[in-house]
């Protein structure tokens, strides 16, 4: 059985479809990227994987999640399923953070409930979640999110996501509102923890440079629809729709520009 399911998923705004029939599947360990531009349906496709979709927005067609059907259930019966079998990693860390706890007690938090423990092997765990998100010194999790800097922000908030070890990590643009000085460590982190956890990663990007490194299967999507789906090396060596073409074509351009500037 796949992980996840996504089949002919549609949603609407209104009348307006937002994702029109979107199908991909995910196997458990496996890393697929989502690419498109801005606007594409990423983050609403994201969103309503895990049936997090805000009011006003209504899905149609199937997600399965472990074998759950997310497309129309009870929010009741969607709760155990984030944590233990998918979370997010969102673009802004702010979101997923609450700006009057201190982060240390909000990765306490789903250890508590999901992993049920307590006192001393409670503290021990939050210790260790946040040594596995590089974030060692013990001030750090005494402090509020607007104490850390983005970065350590979106470490935190990788930490809180992986903190009931679940299945599959949605990684909604993880980087895209971090400094470039920061970006690299953060995608290399995410790749190790994935990597040792044999996680399934979703994950999001507008960036072909970075879904290619982070992934092994790519799904293009445009103005709310697939386009395109295939191994990461045939997409970028053979893509066969002409948006895809120009995604790599723009990609190869801006890397020779780099290596141009780097060689002057
Ligand atoms: N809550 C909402 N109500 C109405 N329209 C929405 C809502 N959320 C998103 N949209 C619209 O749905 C479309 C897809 O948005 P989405 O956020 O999924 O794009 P995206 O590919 O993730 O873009 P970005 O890379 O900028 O995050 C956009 O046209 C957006 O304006």
């Amino acid at each position: 059985m796949n992980l996840l399911d996504v089949t002919d998923l549609t949603v609407r705004s209104g009348d307006t479809p937002l994702v029109r029939e979107v199908s991909f599947s995910l196997r458990a360990g496996e890393r697929l990227g989502i690419i498109g531009e801005s606007g594409s349906g990423k983050s609403v496709t994201s969103l309503a994987i895990t049936g997090l979709l805000s009011r006003g927005l209504t899905a149609s067609g199937s997600v399965r999640l472990d074998g759950h059907e997310v497309v129309g259930a009870a929010e009741k019966s969607l709760r155990p399923l984030r944590g233990p079998v998918a979370q997010i990693v969102f673009q802004e860390p702010l979101t997923a953070l609450d700006p009057l706890m201190r982060v240390g007690r909000q990765v306490a938090e789903p250890l508590r409930r999901h992993l049920a423990l307590r006192g001393d092997a409670l503290r021990a765990a939050v210790t260790a979640a946040f040594a596995e998100v590089a974030l060692e010194d013990p001030r750090l999790a005494r402090a509020f999110p607007h104490e850390l800097s983005g970065g350590q922000r979106q470490r935190v908030a990788i930490a809180l996501a992986l903190a009931a070890r679940p299945r599959l990590l949605i990684a909604d643009e993880p980087t895209t509102a971090l400094d470039v000085t920061v970006q690299d460590g953060v995608l290399s982190l995410l790749e190790r923890l994935v990597a040792e956890r044999g996680m399934a990663l979703l994950f999001i990007s507008h960036d072909l440079a970075v879904v290619s490194r982070m992934t092994e299967r790519i799904v293009v999507l445009r103005g709310g629809s697939v386009v395109e789906e295939g191994p990461v090396e045939r997409v970028l060596r053979a893509p066969r729709h002409p948006y895809t073409s120009a995604l790599v074509a723009s990609a190869r351009a801006l890397d020779s520009a780099l290596d141009a500037g780097g060689a002057s």
